[in-house]
């Protein structure tokens, strides 16, 4: 499936220009011994918008996220980083991004708000400067009451939001979120959402890699398949669901009868005869869905439940990392 895949036309603005790229990179590459990890990777990632990259455990997110914030250089390839290129103006990119990974900058021994203001000492913010950023960030995530408790006393989306608002200290135009809500409960995961939706309204561009589907389509306006170690896809959610088949119509039946009857008359259904159900094939127009109620009734078949599936992005993600995965070196 991922050769047969086409590229997703560039965005553009709405003269026809491409849209200015936060972060831009050209065959991207990176081995550790004789393991490819990033086999010539391509980005375009336009200001302000949220970029995800999905994939598998150990298929080089994390890799592409250190190579883009300079923590690990890339072994061929190019990339520019807030207009500045990763090799030759790293200081540059370093001064523009925020990162933070899927282990925390957070220490654990000293509070919340000491936290912020070794963050904002860091960025040679001034003592009042700090103090000021300091407060208005706790207040924002939410952690005023808990500032002068030790982080390690937090909970993980505590920790989690306090790992932001530290990345935050320095005002940064680009932040790279490294699975941002593994391991948070359900609530904690949708704030993690809001708070990334409003970096976005502030003009961030936000450079999120992911395990969960959901994630991705609910937040990012481009997604990006990693699958043995080269783009398997990219595009919006919808673009990306658009290339895969999948969508159908399921026929549930609780008379044995009525599904045997039926299922002989749709010689084109694929069965379940254990579930009593049978499954057509369905573009989900509501043309297509008229045409297969009419022709149900003119066969005289009656379900007793119609549900329509439209492919999601783990029908996506299945279909574009079904092939041979990698498997991941020890470190
Ligand atoms: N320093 C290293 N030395 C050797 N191999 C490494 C190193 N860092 C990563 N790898 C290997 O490179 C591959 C990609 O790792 P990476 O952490 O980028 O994947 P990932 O997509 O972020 O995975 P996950 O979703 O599990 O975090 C894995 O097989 C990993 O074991």
């Amino acid at each position: 499936m991922p050769s047969s895949v086409m590229p997703m036309p560039m965005p553009s603005q709405a003269d026809g220009r491409p849209s200015p790229a936060a972060v831009s990179a050209v065959g991207l590459r990176k081995s550790y011994g004789d393991k490819v990890v990033l086999d010539g990777i391509d980005l375009h990632i336009p200001e302000g918008s949220i970029f995800a990259l999905l994939g598998p455990n150990g298929a080089g997110k994390t890799t592409a996220v250190k190579i883009l914030s300079t923590l690990i250089t890339a072994d061929g390839g190019q990339a520019r980083v807030a207009g500045h290129d990763l090799t030759a103006e790293a200081q540059s990119v370093r001064a523009a991004i925020g990162v933070t990974g899927q282990f925390s900058a957070v220490d654990g021994l000293i509070t919340g708000e000491e936290n912020m203001l070794l963050m904002a000492d860091l960025n040679h913010l001034s003592k009042q400067e700090g103090r000021r950023v300091t407060a208005e960030l706790l207040e924002r995530f939410d952690l005023t009451e808990a500032a002068k408790k030790p982080a390690s006393t937090y909970s993980g989306g505590m920790k989690r939001r306090l790992d932001i608002a530290m990345t935050l200290v320095g005002s940064p135009r680009i932040i790279f979120l490294d699975e941002p809500t593994t391991g948070l409960d359900p609530r904690s995961r949708h704030n993690m959402w809001q708070i990334i939706r409003e970096l976005v309204s502030d003009g961030v561009t936000v450079f999120l890699t992911t395990q969960y589907l959901e994630e991705a389509d609910q937040l990012a306006d481009r997604i990006a398949v990693l699958n043995n170690g080269k783009i398997a896809a990219e595009g919006t959610a919808e673009e990306l669901k658009r290339l895969i088949p999948g969508g159908h119509i399921r026929l549930r039946f609780t008379d044995p009868d009525a599904y045997r009857a039926a299922a002989t008359a749709l010689t084109g259904a694929a069965r379940d005869d254990e579930a009593l159900a049978l499954q057509l094939p369905s573009n989900g127009t509501q043309r297509e869905l008229r045409s297969v109620l009419d022709w149900l009734d003119s066969a005289d078949i009656e379900a007793d439940e119609l549900t329509l599936h439209t492919p999601d992005l783990d029908d996506v993600f299945f279909a574009l990392t079904a092939t041979a995965q990698p498997k991941e070196a020890v470190r």
